[in-house]
């Protein structure tokens, strides 16, 4: 596509994606911004800020606590807040799977990793705040909705003059995007000074950070690497395992038998003593397989993050000139939807992935590798996103059985995607869940209480 300002590439296969932004990801590593992200301040976003210094120091802070073995340190995290979320479930009145719920999981972990601040729910004004600024820039991604972004020489155009509503809107939400990335770290400053801040991302770092740079030149700019990646580690961290999680339970209610298949296999591993663990996920492939299958069902960014090329490049025959957008169509036939990769691509099936003997099938694509991006601007927080949705999963399935919503006459509602209302957007997200999740047993109810009396005493 042309755009005034920009030319385009829709990227429409695997494999293309994997020769282009994996395999030569030293020259598709960079991003684009557009006006929008100037005029609010986003320049702090890691996910779109172009390949340089400030990124590669923010990445790396990140990848220092959250790479594959050391997110295993915030294992106690995940579990207490989905004990927490298992007991807040048990104890709703009638037993509607609340969005709103599993979205105060995933920040309350996220914001304890990031930050080492407990929440006490979404209306917790931090959290309050980081939800406006996300808001926004979940709604400057949405294709159109501001003309600025597609013909960037409007934005001199004076705030008086008639139709033009972007100046407004940024004078409105810039200084929350701007408090999104202050506020939480400094609560954690005030926390560490005052010996009280338990270990988190920026505990940790700063640490390091004031043991090599204090009274250096260096000092304020990696203070602020640090808040990029903190601030951003919670802003992509959260809607994306959010509405993951919620894609799950409706595809449970759609497909009771594979629920039940996930909930004998979940009897035999773990058995009827305990709650599962992150150490039971290698015992559990048909859970695994689940998970796998709700990525590629219902990506959580159907359209990823585009890159940008920084010098000219060929490609079978093509001129793509430097300066051009990359964006993988994760979510279309394309990919995750590819009916050669996945037959009938619309179907929940999560046998797909599984071998004869029940195993995960390395022939199989893993939709693991569409999802979470490519090359060097891979999610820096998958291996977080893998832990604490098997650990959600696992538990929901341990614990509940999920159904479809009774409507006005007493019958099961029907559901599908669609019913669920997604939003547009960055990331694709269900507005409602017509499910419900009832105990299935007086002894799950038991150990949900008795694990949450115990991390509460
Ligand atoms: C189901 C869960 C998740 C999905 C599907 C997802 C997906 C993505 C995608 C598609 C990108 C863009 C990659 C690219 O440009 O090629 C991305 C970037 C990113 N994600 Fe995730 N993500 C998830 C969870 C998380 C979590 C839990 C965190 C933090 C703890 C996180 C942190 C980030 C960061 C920091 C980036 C920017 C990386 C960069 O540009 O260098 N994500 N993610």
């Amino acid at each position: 596509m042309q755009l005034p300002s920009q030319q385009v590439i829709i990227l429409n296969s695997a494999r293309v994606v994997e020769d282009l932004l994996n395999n030569r990801s030293s020259i598709y590593g960079d991003k684009c911004r557009g006006v929008m992200d100037e005029i609010l301040g986003w320049d702090w976003g890691i996910s779109t800020m172009p390949y340089g210094r400030r990124w590669t120091y923010a990445r790396k802070y990140i990848h220092q606590c959250l790479n594959n073995n050391a997110v295993q340190q915030y294992r106690d995290v995940q579990q207490q807040r989905v004990r927490q979320f298992l007991q807040r479930t048990l104890e709703e009145q009638d037993g509607s799977a609340s969005i709103k719920s599993v979205n105060y999981l995933f920040a309350s972990i996220i914001i304890e990793v990031a930050y080492g601040i407990r929440i006490q729910g979404l209306d917790d004004p931090l959290v309050i705040n980081i939800m406006e600024a996300l808001e926004t820039f979940n709604a400057i991604k949405v294709p159109g909705a501001f003309w600025v972004d597609i013909f960037p020489l409007l934005r001199y155009l004076p705030k008086w003059t008639p139709g033009v509503t972007f100046h407004q809107y940024g004078d409105l939400n810039k200084p929350k995007v701007a408090a999104a990335r202050e506020r939480p770290f400094k609560r954690t400053v005030q926390d560490i000074d005052n010996g009280v801040a338990p270990p988190s991302m920026v505990h940790d770092l700063l640490h390091v950070i004031r043991e090599e740079y204090t009274d250096t030149h260096e000092y304020s700019e990696q203070e602020g690497y640090l808040k990029d990646a903190a601030g951003t580690v919670y802003g992509a961290g959260v809607e994306t395992t959010h509405s993951t999680v919620c894609w799950f339970i409706l595809a449970m209610a759609m497909h009771p038998h594979i629920q039940e298949k996930a909930q004998r296999e979940l009897e035999r591993a773990v058995g009827g003593d305990r709650l599962p663990t992150h150490e039971d996920y290698d015992s559990l492939p048909y859970v695994q397989a689940i998970i796998r299958e709700t990525l590629r069902w219902a990506p959580a960014v159907p359209m990823g993050i585009p890159h940008r090329v920084m010098i000219d490049d060929e490609y079978e025959g093509y001129h793509i000139p430097k300066g051009c957008m990359l964006v993988p169509n994760i979510w279309d036939v394309a990919m995750c939807h590819d009916p050669e990769d996945y037959p009938n691509p619309d179907t929940f099936d999560p046998e797909r992935h599984l071998d004869e003997e029940g195993c995960i099938d390395p022939e199989v694509r893993d939709p693991h590798t569409i999802v979470f991006g490519y090359g060097r601007r891979i999610c820096a927080g998958r291996y977080l996103a893998k832990e604490a949705i098997f650990l959600t999963i696992a538990s929901i399935l341990y614990v509940f059985n999920i159904r479809p919503a009774l409507d006005e006459d007493g019958k099961p509602m029907e559901l599908s995607i669609s019913t669920a209302a997604p939003r547009s957007g960055l990331f694709l997200h269900p507005e409602r869940l017509d499910c419900t999740l009832t105990p299935r047993s007086d002894i799950a109810v038991k150990l949900v209480t008795e694990v949450y009396e115990h991390d509460t005493a």
